[in-house]
């Protein structure tokens, strides 16, 4: 194994019943990137996301995050690493302020709420309710919650679904400076324009294996030279540029 991996995954494969979901994959991660894994609906992202997360159990394989074994020492890997909570895990009745405060308590944490809210542009957002929030804020704020315990990694399941361009650029720059400050990121998406935009490296899954796994560059050079020839784009633009050119590149969601 390559010692110099934050997150080495051997073989993984992980059964629901009888149906293989993941079927005995093996990447590394390195300190500093955005790793992105992408892949059709149903091709074993969030099965192979959650088991890092020490969400879900794997069924065999090795993964190996921040060098502790994820079978003998699940607590230490916990520690390092930044899971985003479903929706659910928000108390309707607490403000952002307080469930920040909450989850700093379950991390035993000091932590200076107004600057966490600064870092995701929620400071005027501290008293609301995170029902109240927008998707795009939604969004941001279980970003922040990711980064309570400092962890050198953190885990992103399909950020900026469901989202707006403005929201959308907005997380990515977030997601930038998280990475900036030497956080690991891994996130999943199905917005082919975000891994290349954002992702240092892609791994392509479907149906529980890796068919590729380079930088974007490199797969998309990799299948030109293939001989793929995309038919030439005529117009200079598209409809999402018309969109941010009369929208703004400013996000609405904070007005
Ligand atoms: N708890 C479960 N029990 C049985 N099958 C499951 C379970 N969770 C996921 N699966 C199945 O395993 C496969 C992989 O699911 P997974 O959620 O990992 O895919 P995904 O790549 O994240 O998909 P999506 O992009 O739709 O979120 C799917 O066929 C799914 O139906």
């Amino acid at each position: 194994m390559s010692s110099s991996a934050i997150i080495e995954v051997r073989d993984l494969r992980k059964k629901y019943g009888q149906f293989e979901a993941v079927k005995g994959i093996s990447f590394d991660v390195f300190p500093g990137e955005i790793f992105g894994l992408l892949g059709p609906n149903g091709a074993g992202k969030s099965t192979t996301l959650e088991i890092m997360e020490t969400l879900r159990e794997k069924t065999s394989g090795r993964v190996v995050i921040g060098g502790f074994d994820l079978d003998q020492e699940p607590a230490s890997i916990k520690k390092i690493i930044g899971v985003q909570l479903q929706a659910s895990g928000y108390y309707p009745g607490l403000n952002l302020v307080q469930l920040l405060e909450l989850f700093a308590g379950l991390y035993n944490r000091d932590i200076d709420t107004r600057a966490m809210l600064a870092l995701v542009n929620l400071e005027d957002k501290a008293k609301a309710r995170y029902k109240a929030l927008s998707g795009g804020q939604k969004q941001r704020f279980s970003i922040a919650t990711t980064l309570i315990n400092e962890p050198k990694i953190i885990f992103l399941d399909e950020p900026t679904t469901g989202l707006d361009p403005q929201a959308r650029r907005n997380l990515w720059e977030l997601i930038a400076a998280i990475r900036k400050k030497g956080t690991t990121v891994i996130l999943t998406t199905h917005y082919m324009d975000e891994a290349e935009k954002l992702c240092d490296r892609v791994a392509i899954i479907d149906k529980g294996n890796i068919i590729a796994m380079n930088t974007p560059d490199v797969l998309i050079d990799q299948l030109v030279a293939s001989g793929f020839e995309k038919p030439k784009e005529v117009k200079q633009a598209n409809l999402e540029d018309v969109f941010i050119n009369l929208t703004g590149h400013a996000l609405r969601d904070g007005d």
